[in-house]
C-alpha cells in the first residue's frame, strides 16, 4: 500500500472510531425487564454475630497502638492525596491505579510531607524509646494496609531508617519511600553513627530537611555485601575521604530514593587506609542540593519502571573521586584519626563486619510484620468475595452454591487464613523482642527476624496467588487489589536480605550453636534450641483427632524436625569427611539443608509464639494422608461459620486450629520416629 493510501486508510478508521455510523452504534436496551438472571441479591456483609467480638479480636491481633493506627487512618481519609472513597457507608483509601510512575513518585513525596506536617513522623529518628518504636511499626502496618506500594513509599522509604533496602546480608534496610528518605534505610545513622552524627543529622532528617537513601547494593554485588567494589581512601592533608566507583560493576544499583528525591546517601564502600583494605564501612555523602541538582563528580540514573513499587524512585549512582569530610564516616565500629590512623576495638575483620551489620535488623522486622498485613488484605477480599459469589446449583432450580460453601474453596483459603492468624502472633513476638533489644539479644533477633522475614513473605506471596485465583476473573482487576498487591510486595522476598540467603544465615547460626554445644559438652543455650537438651520426643504410631490437636504433639513434631535436620546434617558431613570428600559435599549439603533447617526453625518459632498467645491451641500435623485430609475438612467446616467475622478481625475464635498443621499434611516427607537418631 502506498504511503498516501495508508494515511487515507488510517484516517478512515479513526473517523469511524470518532464518529461511528448509526449501524455500528451500540444502543442499550430501552428497558431491562425483570428476569431471573437479574434477581441478584448483593451479599449481606454486615459484621455477623459470632462467638467472639471482632473489636476484641482486632485488639488481640494488632496488639498495640490501636488508637494511633486509627488516628493515622483518619488523617489519610481527610486528604485527597490518599484517594479516599466512600463505599457502602464506609471510607476506604486505595492507590489511584491510573497514575504513571512519575505521578506515583510525586504523590508519595506529597503524602509524606502531608503526614510530616501533621506530626506522624515526630520522634521517628530522635526518639528510640520502646513506645516510639512500636508506634512506628503500627504506622507502617496501617499505612501498608491502605496504600499498597504507595504506602511502601510512605512507610518504608522516606524516612532514613533501617528499613528500605536493608538487606542484611547481607543487610541493608528494605525500602519504602518513607523509609528510604526518612530512615536512610533502617536508621543507618542511628546504628552506624555516633553522637556527632546523631546530633547533626537525625533531627534534620526527621523534619525532611534532608532526604536520605541507602547505597549498599551494586550492579555486581547484591547479597554478597562483602564483595562490593566501591573504594574509599583517606587524604590526611585535606582531612577528607575520597569515594570512587572504580568500574561499572561498582555502580550503586536499586538505591531507593536516589533517582529523584534524595539529597544524601549512605554509601557502603571498601575502606583503604595506606593501601591496606579495612573492609566495608559506611559514609554520609551529599548527592543533590535542595533544588534537586546533582553535585559535581556524581552521576545518577534511574532504574526505570519495575513490576511494582513504582512509587519508589530507585536509582543508580557513580562516584568520581567525591570528597567528603572525615566526620562523615559512620564510626560506631571503627574510625580514622585526622592523621590517617585506622582505629577499631575489633581487630578481626570478620568480627568487625559482623558487628557492623548486626544492627540492620529493623528492615527485616518491618517486612515480616507487613507481609502478614498484606496477606490479611488478600484473605479479607477473597473470603468476602466467596461469600457473595455463587456458582452452580447442586439440584435444578435451587439457588447456586456460595463459593465459600465448596469444601475445595474452604480447603484453599482457610489454611491460609489460619496460618496468617498464627503468624500474626509470631510477628508480634518479633516486634516485642526487637523493641526491647539489648546487645545480648542481637543474635536471636538476627536469627528470628531472618527466619520469619523469609517465611512470612513467602507465605504472603502464596496467599495472594491463591486469593487471586479464588476471585476468578475479578482477581485480575487492579481495583480488586489482590493482583496489584502481588506485584507491589513480591520484592519483599528479595530486599532486606534475599530469603534463601537469609535461611542460610539461620541454619548457619543453628549449626554453629549445635557444634559448639557438642564440642564443649554443654547444654544448648539460646536460639530456642533448649529442647535439644531433652530426650527426643516419641511420636505415637496411632494418631487420633485429639492427639493431633494437642499442643504437646504439635511442638514435639516441630522439635523433632529441627533435631532431625541438625543431626542429619552433622552426621552426613562427618561421613563425607571420613571419606576425604569433605569440602564440596559439605557445601552441597549445606545448601540443600539450609533452607529446610531455616524453615524448620521459623515454623517452630511461629508455633511456639502461637501457643504462648493462645492457651489451648489444638490441631496438628498428620502423617497419615487420608486421616489428614479428613481432619482438615473437619477443621474447615468448623471454621466456615466464622469466616466473615474472622476476616473482619483477621483472626479465628478461640484456638481450635493450628495453621501450621497444613504444611505438614501436605509434606509427606516426614521421617518416622524410628528413623530419627
Ligand atoms: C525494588 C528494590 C529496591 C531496592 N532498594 C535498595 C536500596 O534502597 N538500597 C540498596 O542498597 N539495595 C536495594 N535493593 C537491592 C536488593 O537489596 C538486592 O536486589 C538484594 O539484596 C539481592 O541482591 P541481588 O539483586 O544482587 O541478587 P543476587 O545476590 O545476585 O541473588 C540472585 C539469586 O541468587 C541467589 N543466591 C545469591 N547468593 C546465593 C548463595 N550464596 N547461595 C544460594 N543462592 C544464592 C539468591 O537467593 C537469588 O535468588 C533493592 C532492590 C529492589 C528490587
Amino acid at each position: 500500500m502506498a504511503s498516501s493510501d495508508r494515511v487515507t486508510f488510517r484516517t478512515q478508521i479513526l473517523n469511524r472510531h470518532l464518529r461511528p455510523s448509526h449501524s455500528h452504534t451500540f444502543s442499550p436496551p430501552v428497558s431491562v425487564s425483570s428476569s431471573p438472571c437479574l434477581s441478584y441479591i448483593p451479599p449481606d456483609l454486615t459484621e455477623p454475630a459470632s462467638s467472639f467480638d471482632t473489636k476484641e479480636m482486632r485488639a488481640l491481633l494488632d496488639a498495640h497502638n490501636i488508637q494511633d493506627r486509627d488516628w493515622l487512618f483518619n488523617l489519610m481519609i481527610q486528604s485527597n492525596l490518599f484517594n479516599p472513597k466512600l463505599r457502602g457507608h464506609r471510607v476506604f483509601v486505595c492507590p489511584d491505579y491510573n497514575q504513571s510512575m512519575e505521578q506515583q513518585r510525586e504523590i508519595n513525596m506529597r503524602r509524606i510531607e502531608y503526614l510530616l506536617d501533621r506530626g506522624v513522623f515526630k520522634g521517628w529518628l530522635t526518639d528510640s524509646s520502646e513506645e516510639s518504636e512500636l508506634r512506628k511499626v503500627a504506622f507502617n502496618e496501617r499505612g501498608v494496609v491502605h496504600l499498597d506500594g504507595a504506602c511502601v513509599g510512605f512507610s518504608l522509604n522516606l524516612l532514613v531508617s533501617p528499613c528500605d533496602g536493608l538487606k542484611i546480608r547481607s543487610s541493608y534496610p528494605h525500602s519504602s519511600k518513607r523509609q528510604v528518605l526518612l530512615d536512610f534505610r533502617g536508621g543507618a545513622i542511628q546504628f552506624f553513627g555516633t553522637k556527632r552524627h546523631h546530633d547533626k543529622w537525625l533531627k534534620v532528617t526527621e523534619d525532611l530537611g534532608i532526604k536520605g537513601c541507602f547505597s549498599m547494593t551494586e550492579l555486581g554485588h547484591g547479597s554478597n555485601v562483602r564483595g562490593i567494589e566501591t573504594v574509599t581512601t583517606y587524604d590526611p592533608h585535606t582531612g577528607e575521604f575520597v569515594i570512587n566507583t572504580p568500574c561499572e560493576s561498582a555502580q550503586k544499583y536499586w538505591i531507593g530514593g536516589a533517582a529523584k528525591h534524595a539529597t544524601h546517601t549512605i554509601v557502603f564502600s571498601q575502606l583503604k587506609i595506606e593501601g591496606k583494605d579495612q573492609g566495608v564501612h559506611a559514609f554520609i555523602v551529599p548527592i543533590r542540593d535542595s533544588d534537586g541538582n546533582v553535585y559535581p563528580n556524581i552521576r545518577i540514573a534511574d532504574c526505570g519502571h519495575k513490576i511494582g513499587l513504582n512509587g519508589v524512585d530507585n536509582g543508580r549512582i557513580w562516584f568520581d573521586n567525591v570528597h567528603i569530610p572525615r566526620e562523615n564516616l559512620l564510626n560506631s565500629v571503627a574510625d580514622v584519626s585526622p592523621d590517617g590512623q585506622y582505629l577499631s576495638a575489633i581487630k578481626d575483620p570478620d568480627q568487625r563486619f559482623a558487628a557492623f551489620l548486626a544492627p540492620l535488623t529493623s528492615g527485616r522486622v518491618m517486612i515480616a510484620v507487613t507481609a502478614i498485613y498484606i496477606s490479611k488484605i488478600g484473605l479479607a477480599i477473597a473470603i468476602r468475595y466467596a461469600l457473595s459469589r455463587r456458582a452452580f446449583s447442586l439440584t435444578p432450580n435451587e439457588p447456586e452454591v456460595l463459593l465459600l460453601d465448596y469444601p475445595s474453596h474452604q480447603r484453599r483459603l482457610f489454611p491460609l487464613l489460619a496460618k496468617t492468624y498464627a503468624m500474626t502472633f509470631a510477628g508480634n513476638h518479633l516486634k516485642s523482642v526487637y523493641v526491647k533489644r539489648t546487645p545480648e539479644t542481637n543474635k536471636i533477633i538476627h536469627v528470628l527476624s531472618s527466619g520469619l522475614k523469609a517465611t512470612l513473605t513467602w507465605h504472603n506471596m502464596r496467599t495472594l496467588q491463591e486469593c487471586r485465583e479464588a476471585c476468578g476473573g475479578q482477581g485480575l482487576k487492579t481495583e480488586n487489589r489482590v493482583g496489584n498487591l502481588k506485584a507491589e510486595f513480591d520484592v519483599q522476598s528479595t530486599f532486606e536480605g534475599d530469603n534463601n540467603v537469609l535461611m542460610q544465615q539461620v541454619s548457619k547460626a543453628l549449626l554453629g550453636e549445635y557444634l559448639a554445644a557438642r564440642k564443649q559438652s554443654r547444654a544448648f543455650k539460646g536460639l530456642w534450641l533448649e529442647h535439644m537438651n531433652e530426650p527426643s520426643p516419641v511420636i505415637l504410631p496411632q494418631l487420633t483427632s485429639s492427639s493431633l490437636r494437642s499442643s504437646q504433639f504439635q511442638t514435639d513434631i516441630f522439635f523433632l524436625r529441627e533435631r532431625d535436620l541438625l543431626n542429619r546434617f552433622v552426621a552426613e558431613v562427618a561421613a563425607h569427611q571420613k571419606q576425604g570428600r569433605s569440602k564440596e559435599h559439605a557445601f552441597v549439603l549445606g545448601h540443600l539443608l539450609a533452607e529446610d533447617l531455616g524453615r524448620a526453625f521459623a515454623d517452630k518459632a511461629i508455633l511456639l509464639t502461637f501457643i504462648e498467645a493462645e492457651a489451648n491451641v489444638s490441631t496438628g500435623p498428620l502423617k497419615n494422608a487420608a486421616a489428614a485430609r479428613e481432619e482438615v475438612m473437619k477443621l474447615c467446616s468448623e471454621l466456615r461459620p466464622h469466616a466473615l467475622a474472622l476476616v473482619s478481625s483477621f483472626g479465628i475464635p478461640g484456638a481450635f486450629l493450628s495453621p501450621i498443621a497444613f504444611d505438614w499434611i501436605e509434606a509427606n516427607s516426614w521421617p518416622s520416629s524410628q528413623q530419627v537418631p
